[in-house]
């Protein structure tokens, strides 16, 4: 998604500060980058939410800087690509300043984390973040004993209210041209600096009193016991479904198409057609594949609605903090296919687009684990436009279909995760999974980032969209259809069952995963037909930009690898199903 910024690092002049934020993982570093910046990077209550650099331009009275966010690291020997990310940055020495935002409620682990930073020679600040939270579980701390102790400045703030950012600044400025870092023991083993960071939080932090744990507190033990945390991740996984099913069917049904079929494709058409006369581009304008037409009710009014309730549902789930709750009840079924429970975030994330999720794996600490995560993703996961696509295509038919087809899907992400986890070398190494404080999501922060998502699926799938239908409109109105339909028949008429007008959602599949599905709604396919379009569809290519990110992550050979098995398995799959179907049917 559009978030996701892995570019080169600008050139400053050398006037411009070049400052570098550090810390632990979910302390609020990308909120105090967006604050500061005012540039919007993803902000989410888990670990590995950052999993490359972003830099952005900040300023300050007049004077100009660039801020760097990386990936949250929890000591400076990286265990993970992104981890790695954020220590070479580090250790590259190209900051003039760093600000390490400390976790108020962690504070131990910051200080810890603190002693590592100021190891090298640059100047630090101190932020100490979360303020809030640790206030409502009675912990304060002695601001002045802390920069005493740590010999450097710290400013306490509450990044998600903007409190304290306006002095980081400050202080960014002022230290900024210090010649040296802070003098500490650099010859302390991780024991003997570990215990100096309990003995420090001990001596600056002041508990009042021991305080009853909150309702959320409290629910959050709850969901983290498989009694009753499994019933409750059931609850919360069908309430979920629910809304992005039963919603987005609703807001298509009762919005959507009637505005689309009463007002704009009768005006569309009136207009397209008083201007052009009969003949080919009218039909590539407003035919059966018109560009005018389908290019717009397909994202729209079919795929729209989903993508906005989806993401809708997965930001309240990401900023609540409850994606690691649910991680510690799957960690059992998921350590069968070589995952860990903390990978249940790019997983889930697989259902919106395989993009963020096969970036988000980066936060993994095995390759093994990465390339288990980037298979299945992109190999059974359907993304939300796809989802929405299969409901466009079965709903109106067979609930039943749809189930068949996710069954499909989810027997496919258990057993080729078996299978990935028994072949692939190396071992999935376990890591402790954090589990967040579970917040009340901000809801302004929580709209912009709902926004941020639509939008970039509006950027992103609009215009391949709209080309693609242009596309599927030249190839069936200069009769093309016709000879790619023969030279596909023992395929797709002989081994799926499929008319052969159906090749061009094959065509268009290649670009877009959802368009391997759409153009069979024109087709009229009977119910077995379509089970075996969509599962051919749910299987088939990763989309062409998916497939560069799997080039660009795990090099072409890879990429090459899982997008044979793909549409290997497409094929096999949906011919399996087309001749048992066909047998079982002959038997009555
Ligand atoms: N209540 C409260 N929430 C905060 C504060 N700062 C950040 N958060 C929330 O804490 C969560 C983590 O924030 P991020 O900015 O994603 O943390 P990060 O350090 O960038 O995390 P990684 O990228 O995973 O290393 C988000 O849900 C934020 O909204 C704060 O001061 N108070
Ligand atoms: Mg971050």
């Amino acid at each position: 998604m559009g978030c996701h910024n892995t570019s080169t690092l600008v050139q400053t002049t050398g006037e411009e500060l070049k400052v570098l934020l550090m810390g632990n993982p979910n302390v609020g570093k990308s909120v105090v980058f967006s604050k500061l910046t005012g540039m919007q990077v993803m902000s989410a209550n888990y670990a590995g939410t950052t999993v490359d650099y972003v830099q952005g331009r900040i300023k300050y009275q007049g004077k100009k800087g660039i801020l760097i966010d990386v990936p949250g690291t929890y000591s400076l020997e990286a265990i993970s690509p992104a981890e790695e990310v954020a220590v070479k940055l580090l250790k590259e020495g190209e900051a003039q300043v760093i600000i390490c935002v400390l976790d108020a409620t962690h504070l131990e682990r910051s200080i810890d984390f603190a002693y590592q930073v100021m190891e090298y020679d640059t100047p630090v600040i101190f932020v100490l973040n979360l303020l809030d939270i640790a206030e409502s579980k009675s912990i304060f701390i002695d601001i002045k004993a802390l920069e005493k102790e740590l010999g450097a400045p710290v400013i306490s703030t509450i990044a998600t209210r903007s409190i304290g950012l306006k002095e980081v600044l400050n202080k960014t400025w002022e230290l900024a041209y210090q010649e040296k870092g802070i003098k500490v023991d650099k010859c302390l083993t991780q024991e003997e600096r570990w215990k100096k960071a309990c003995s420090i939080a001990e001596k600056v932090q002041v508990s009042l009193k021991e305080t009853e744990p909150s309702l959320l507190d409290r629910f959050s033990d709850l969901c983290l016991n498989f009694f009753p945390g499994l019933p409750i991740a059931v609850l919360v996984l069908f309430v979920c479904l629910g809304i992005v099913v039963g919603g987005g069917k609703a807001l298509r049904a009762l919005i959507l198409l009637p505005i689309l079929n009463h007002w704009y494709v009768p005006f569309i058409s009136s207009i397209v057609s008083s201007v052009l006369p009969e003949g080919i581009l009218l039909n590539v304008l407003i035919g059966e594949y018109g560009m005018l037409i389908k290019g717009i009710e397909w994202p729209f009014a079919l795929i729209l609605p989903y993508v906005v309730l989806f993401y809708g549902i997965l930001s309240i789930l990401e900023d609540s903090g409850y994606l690691p709750h649910l991680g510690v009840i799957v960690d059992g079924l998921l350590s069968r296919i070589g995952i860990q429970g903390s990978s249940i975030v790019p997983f889930i994330m697989g259902y919106g687009c395989a993009i963020p999720a096969i970036l988000g794996s980066r936060a993994a600490t095995s390759h093994k684990e990465r390339l288990i995560i980037s298979t299945l993703v992109t190999l059974a996961v359907p993304c939300i436009a796809q989802t929405g696509a299969f409901i466009a295509l079965l709903g109106n038919h067979s609930m039943l279909a749809i189930v068949i087809v996710y069954f499909i899907s989810f027997s496919f992400i258990l057993f080729g995760g078996m299978i990935l986890n028994k072949m692939l070398k190396g071992e999935v190494s376990p890591m402790l999974l954090e589990i967040p404080s579970l917040l009340i999501p901000n809801e302004q922060a929580l709209f912009k980032k709902i926004w941020l998502r639509i939008r970039s699926f509006m950027v992103e799938a609009e215009l391949p969209m709209i080309l693609a239908v242009g596309l599927a409109a030249v190839v069936v109105e200069t009769g093309m259809l016709n000879s790619i339909g023969s030279l596909v028949q023992p395929l797709v008429v002989g081994w799926l069952g499929l008319p052969p007008e159906a090749s061009i959602a094959l065509i268009l599949g290649i670009i877009r995963r959802e368009l391997a599905v759409l153009p069979l709604l024109e087709l009229n396919l009977n119910t077995l037909q379509m089970v075996v379009g969509a599962v051919v569809a749910l299987f088939y290519l990763p989309c062409l930009s998916v497939f560069g990110i799997l080039v660009k992550e795990f090099r072409l050979k890879a990429a090459m690898l899982i997008s044979f098995l793909t549409i290997f398995t497409a094929f096999l799959v949906g011919g399996i199903i087309h001749h048992s179907a066909k047998l079982i049917l002959s038997l009555f």
